[in-house]
């Protein structure tokens, strides 16, 4: 793997710290590229992970930089760990940074936040195709009964994608791969998304809608590919939800909490919407709760992204962050230091 990075970094001195869930398949081309992180005592945090907030403040006291993924910085480890006067940049592993770290309480201490683009447009897009062919053709159970002796033969009448319509709601990099595999399908595709050119939409293959009720109301599936912030947040309501008519089906494998929190639960225990979710208020997910015990429903566990071209990519883009940063250039940065 360490073929794709090509410079090395010079630093022996290199204070960094490496935070799970940063990828095991990450770990070995970001120590090749940083040769100083073999030697580095607080690299055993990785394997040593705990959640206690002061002893990773206190283990964070000489690093200035910290790769992350998959854990939530609370407000008061932002502010010890900036309060410390070390910690100047935040690399997070993955694209949803605004729902692990407090970007404005970032912005106001001065530490700048890294993320990656784009590396998991394939990844998730299809996924969201395993999602939705879950639901439609049901292999898991299909499996599970032949293999149990059990040739249930119309327990596998399923739905035909081609000539149902998908309805993405963000158009953005995943979105747009989405629209793209179902029009492979021979889906007919249609996408709510502000602010984007008319051309974007020609592009991608889809009809613009611009009224939310009206793409939920005239859509097959609804997949949801918007970024969690402020103006997204519960920003597909209960009376949105309303409008979906029974038998569509609808896959989240951007954040949950772009969905107003309860509405979907409510909508789904009316037992006609069959779904399919990567993404949880509350992650990881216990079997107590009550989404897990929606009739039909399929649960993954937030794996959209990975897969090994995406971890390919991804580390790269930390890499280039961590560089970028040493270097005192910009890359990828969502909020900087100055
Ligand atoms: N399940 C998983 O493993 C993964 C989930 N994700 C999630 O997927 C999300 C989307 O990722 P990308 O497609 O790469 O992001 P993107 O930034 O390329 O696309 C987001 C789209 O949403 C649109 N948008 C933003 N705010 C909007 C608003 N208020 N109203 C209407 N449209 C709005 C943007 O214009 C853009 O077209 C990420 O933010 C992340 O939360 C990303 C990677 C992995
Ligand atoms: O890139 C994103 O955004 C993601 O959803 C992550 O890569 C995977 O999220 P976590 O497992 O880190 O929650």
């Amino acid at each position: 793997m360490t073929e794709i990075y090509e410079t090395q970094s010079e630093r022996t001195d290199l204070p960094l710290v490496v935070m799970p869930a940063v990828l095991d398949a990450m770990i070995e081309p970001i120590k090749a590229q940083f040769p100083a992180l073999h030697d580095v005592a607080r690299v055993r945090m990785f394997e040593e992970f705990t959640s206690d907030e002061a002893v990773l403040a206190e283990r964070l006291k000489n690093a200035d930089a910290l790769l992350v993924g998959g854990y939530h910085i609370s407000d008061d480890l932002l502010r010890t760990i900036s309060e410390q006067g070390h910690v100047k940049c935040i690399v997070f592993c993955g694209t949803g940074v605004a729902s692990y770290i407090n970007l404005e309480l970032a912005r106001e201490l001065k530490v700048r936040v890294c993320n990656a683009e784009h590396y998991g447009d394939h990844a998730v897009a299809e996924h969201t195709f395993a999602l939705l062919f879950e639901l439609i053709r049901k292999v898991g159970q299909l499996d599970k009964d032949v293999k149990a002796g059990n040739w249930a033969w119309a327990g596998g009448d399923g739905l035909q994608l081609a000539g149902r319509r998908m309805g993405i709601i963000g158009l953005g990099g995943i979105g747009t791969t989405v629209a793209g595999i179902a029009r492979a399908f021979g889906m007919e595709v249609a996408a709510w998304n502000s602010h984007v050119p008319a051309e974007h939409f020609e592009r991608s293959g889809s009809v613009p809608v611009d009224d939310l009720n009206e793409l939920i109301e005239t859509s097959d599936v609804i997949s949801v590919h918007l970024p969690l912030n402020d103006a997204t947040r519960g920003i597909v309501t209960a009376e949105n939800l309303a409008h979906l008519q029974p038998g569509t089906m609808l896959i989240n494998t951007a954040r949950s909490e772009v969905i107003e929190s309860g509405a979907l639960f409510a909508r789904l225990q009316e037992g006609d919407i069959p779904a399919a979710l990567d993404v949880f208020d509350h992650e990881p997910l216990t079997v107590d709760d009550p989404i897990c015990h929606v009739p039909g429903i399929v649960l993954t566990p937030h794996v959209g992204w990975r897969t090994d071209g995406a971890f390919k990519e991804l580390t790269r883009q930390m890499i280039a962050c961590m560089n970028a940063y040493f270097a005192g250039e910009d890359y990828n940065v969502v909020v900087s230091e100055h």
